[in-house]
């Protein structure tokens, strides 16, 4: 790199900036982007802990927006070099409806994209996710699979359907020309499933457990794996993806999973890595009850949501679709991200599960 580019000093947006991924983000590029001169955070809801990032030598910029208001979008885009659109509606439980899902998600990328266009900046990362891919409705299994493994992509369900709209949005602006001519630089990353400090469903697993007396009850055989990343681990890909983008063409209108040392287990399994640790045990070695009785009774639960709809929000972990999710193998094995732009993880297996055991034994001691 020529050392005016090093001492080019850049401004990056971040949104979705205050959620689960997007917090580890911008701690991420305060702690390792040199370059740095202001971040911008955008987000629905503000998170009170970015006061405590105004201290220090970078701008941190806390915008409240909507990424489905185009103005609001162009506004915070513009003057930015880099933009991180994290900000998404990650809804498999069915809380908001498939259209507020889609104008988030699908509608939400698109206005970043002409932002991007209208005002001139240059390099986009859109954090996608392995649902874009699989598993697929029809249950094949992905087994260790890369960027290039045939699988058939077919998907019903709202979420898993926005975020693959978005993605090929965000893959086809690559090379079109923003404001003052220069060509759109974007790429997506596929995270699996995010663990680490700060994820809700782990949290929700853990009360779970200790509503049940300090168990949990194995549903899942345990031969089905599930990709899981550590959350710190996709801050970092995100971080350099984006910095190396600047670099080189390469990264232009490719996707990459997102990958780490986190070892291959079913979905309970890998939760029990930091759950045991916390004094929860998993009961059986097989699924205690029946496939066909799961099923039976994801059905249940969404029927009971549709008919309590218009009365309350019924919203359980178990839907046809989680459990599909749940019960289907879905692994990657790549190097793409290394090979590309230099990827290593940041974080060891040992210290992702280190920092997430005392993350879940902090939410146990804030919540007695
Ligand atoms: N959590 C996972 O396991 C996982 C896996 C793969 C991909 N992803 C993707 O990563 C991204 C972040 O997910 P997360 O798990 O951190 O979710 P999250 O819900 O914790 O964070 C999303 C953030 O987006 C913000 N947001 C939602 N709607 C918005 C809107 N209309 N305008 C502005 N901001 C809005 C939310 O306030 C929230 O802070 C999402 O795009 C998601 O699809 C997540
Ligand atoms: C059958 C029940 C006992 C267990 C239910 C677990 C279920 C809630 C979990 C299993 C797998 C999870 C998803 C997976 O880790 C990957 C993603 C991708 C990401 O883009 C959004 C979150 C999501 C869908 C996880 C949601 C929770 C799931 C379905």
């Amino acid at each position: 790199m020529a050392d005016s580019a090093r001492a080019q000093k850049l401004v990056y947006l971040v949104t979705g900036g205050c959620g689960f991924l997007g917090e580890h983000v911008v701690r991420m590029l305060l702690q390792r982007e040199p370059r740095l001169c202001e971040l911008r955070i955008f987000d629905l809801h503000l998170g009170p802990w970015l006061d405590e990032l105004k201290t220090g030598p970078v701008r941190v910029t806390a915008i409240q927006g909507d990424v489905t208001q185009a103005h609001e979008v162009a506004a915070a885009v513009a003057g930015a070099h880099v933009v991180i659109h994290t900000a998404g509606l990650v809804d498999v439980f069915g809380k908001a409806s498939p259209e507020t899902i889609h104008e988030v998600n699908v509608q939400g990328t698109q206005n970043v994209i002409e932002a991007c266009v209208q005002t001139g900046t240059q390099f986009l990362v859109y954090t996608s996710s392995m649902e874009v891919v699989g598993p697929n409705v029809k249950g094949h299994p992905f087994y260790r699979g890369n960027e290039d493994t045939p699988y058939e992509a077919v998907h019903r369900h709202p979420y898993p359907c926005s975020k693959a709209l978005a993605e090929r949005l965000v893959l086809e602006a690559n090379g079109r020309k923003v404001r003052g001519g220069l060509p759109l630089v974007t790429c997506a990353l596929r995270p699996t499933g995010i663990y680490g400090e700060g994820h809700q469903i782990m949290r929700d697993f853990y009360h779970q457990g200790l509503r049940l007396g300090g168990r949990l009850f194995r549903a899942i055989p345990a031969s089905v794996e599930h990709g899981r990343v550590y959350v710190g681990n996709v801050a970092w890909m995100h971080v350099l993806v984006a910095r190396e983008e600047q670099r080189a063409a390469l990264m232009g209108g490719q996707v990459y999973f997102c990958y780490d040392k986190s070892p291959y287990k079913s979905y309970e399994d890998f939760n029990m890595e930091f759950l045991r640790p916390c004094g929860l045990r998993l009961v059986g070695t097989r699924p205690l009850l029946p496939y066909w009785l799961l099923v039976f009774l994801a059905a249940l639960n969404a029927l009971l949501q549709w008919l309590l709809r218009p009365l309350l929000l019924y919203a359980p972990l178990l839907n046809p679709y989680t459990l599909a999710v749940a019960n289907t193998t879905f692994t990657v094995s790549t190097n793409k991200a290394q090979r590309h732009f230099g990827y290593e993880p940041l974080f060891s297996w040992e210290d992702s599960r280190t920092r997430t055991i005392r993350w879940v034994q902090g939410v146990e001691s804030s919540s007695q």
